[in-house]
């Protein structure tokens, strides 16, 4: 991404202070979610195949428990740092709070490049990863997940990984798992899925016909590629793509589903032959379209760019892909930006449903799933759109401000300060 010396833990850290002063929060509150509780970095010793050692880093943030057990994804990214990872689990507690979920935030990443390794040393590092941090998880302490670059299969690997180390049969230690061994319906397309309903809800609000929508989508991954697909569904044309190896356009709309077919296959979109050209990957920030979707990594949309943005509203699916200044020169444009703690919060949410239905040792259908999710988010976004027109904010500051309160009250209650 363009702007990797911007450090995403400060703008976590200058997000929160914002919404906490415009609450009039007492300075403790600040003071006590300025910090993750608890942050783990591990070395993790693998045997690679030609018999060597490599010894991995990777860390687990533990931003805040006040509400509930820690909960967040875990990324294997050659890009993953402590501050990174601090920020995400911030992120996380926000996240949680807003959809009202019973959880605070946590996450988690190794530093590797996970194409660079095969099945079996892939499958060594996560077992690795999951018992190092073993002391510190549970089914109800802390609770991780999949994000960038992780999956149900390596989420079914550190479940097992975490028995062996503890003793303990906890399938609910980690959600995000697979079907098939006690993964939720709906999980795998939760995140995607919200992404899609959030834009549906925010274009009512400027008076958009999500039908007549031009959109540009970044990042093709799990978020990116569901989010196209129920985009779709909805009457959404994508036209512009792109992710790590190239932008591509076609301007009557992809044909989402050949798209996915062909990620599934090349793992990436360059060479996608239904795509009339191709264009540099930076510039899908500002392409001409009414709906930008950025569900790719952190920084994407800066200082530098945001005032070249031509979309009327920006959906994030990726977690921070905007930076305060970028904010500001969004407000100032009458950019409507659905924030990552909102409208990627399906994800966190389906992991919930998925942790309730291993408690219970229950299932629920794949509609069930759906109509709760939305159901949750459909009612943050109100609660959140109520709370900008009151205040004068926006969707970030108000989402923040939501949040923190819940987070307060509970810390409050349980005499943290
Ligand atoms: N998987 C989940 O349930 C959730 C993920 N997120 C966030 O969504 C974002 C994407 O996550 P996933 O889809 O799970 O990851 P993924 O690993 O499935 O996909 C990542 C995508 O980003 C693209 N990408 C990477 N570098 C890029 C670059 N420089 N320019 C353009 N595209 C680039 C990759 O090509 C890939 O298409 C991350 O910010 C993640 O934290 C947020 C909530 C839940
Ligand atoms: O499903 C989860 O528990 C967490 C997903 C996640 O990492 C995120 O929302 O960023």
């Amino acid at each position: 991404m363009a702007e990797k010396h911007i450090n995403v833990f400060e703008t976590a850290q200058r997000q929160v202070k914002q919404a906490c002063d415009k609450l009039g929060a007492d300075p403790a509150v600040y003071e006590i979610l300025k910090n993750p509780m608890r942050v783990l970095e591990v070395a993790i010793p693998v045997r690679m195949d030609d018999g060597s050692i490599k010894s991995f880093i990777g860390y687990r943030s533990q931003h805040n428990d006040a509400v509930g057990p820690f909960k967040g994804g875990i990324r294997f990214h050659q890009d993953v740092n402590m501050d990174e990872v601090k920020a995400l689990s911030t992120w996380m507690t926000f996240k949680c709070g807003v959809v009202g979920i019973p959880y605070g935030g946590g996450k988690g990443g190794i530093t590797v490049d996970p194409s660079e390794l095969s099945k079996g040393e892939l499958e060594r590092l996560s077992r690795g990863f999951a018992r190092a941090i073993s002391p510190i998880i549970g089914e109800r302490i802390d609770i991780p997940a999949p994000d960038v670059n992780t999956n149900g299969q390596i989420m079914a690997w550190m479940v097992d990984e975490y028995h062996k180390a503890t003793g303990r049969f906890e399938p609910g230690v980690l959600t995000g798992k697979p079907v098939e061994f006690y993964g939720s319906l709906a999980r795998t397309e939760a995140t995607g899925y919200g992404v899609a309903i959030m834009a549906r809800d925010a274009a009512k609000k400027v008076g958009l016909p999500l039908d007549k929508a031009r959109i540009a989508l970044q990042g093709f991954g799990n978020v990116g590629s569901f989010t196209a697909s129920y985009i779709h569904e909805l009457g959404g044309k994508i036209v512009a793509v792109a992710d790590h190896t190239a932008g591509l356009y076609n301007s009557q709309g992809f044909d989402v589903h050949a798209l996915a077919e062909y990620v599934k296959e090349h793992r990436c979109i360059k060479g996608f032959p239904g795509a009339e050209s191709e264009f540099p990957k930076e510039d899908i920030v500002t392409f001409d379209v009414d709906i930008f979707l950025p569900c790719a990594l952190e920084n994407v949309i800066t200082a530098e760019n945001a005032g070249d943005i031509k979309a009327k509203i920006v959906c994030e699916g990726a977690n921070g892909p905007t930076t305060l200044e970028a904010d500001e020169i969004l407000d100032k444009k009458g950019v409507l930006v659905v924030p990552d703690i909102l409208s990627n919060a399906g994800g966190v949410t389906v992991s919930y449903f998925e942790w309730v239905q291993n408690l219970m040792r229950y299932s629920w259908t794949f509609e069930e799933v759906q109509e709760k999710q939305e159901n949750l988010m459909v009612k943050a976004f109100e609660e959140i759109w109520a709370l900008k027109e009151e205040h004068g904010v926006n969707m970030r500051v108000a989402a923040y401000m939501m949040s923190i309160k819940r987070v307060a009250d509970a810390m409050k209650l349980r005499g943290w300060y």
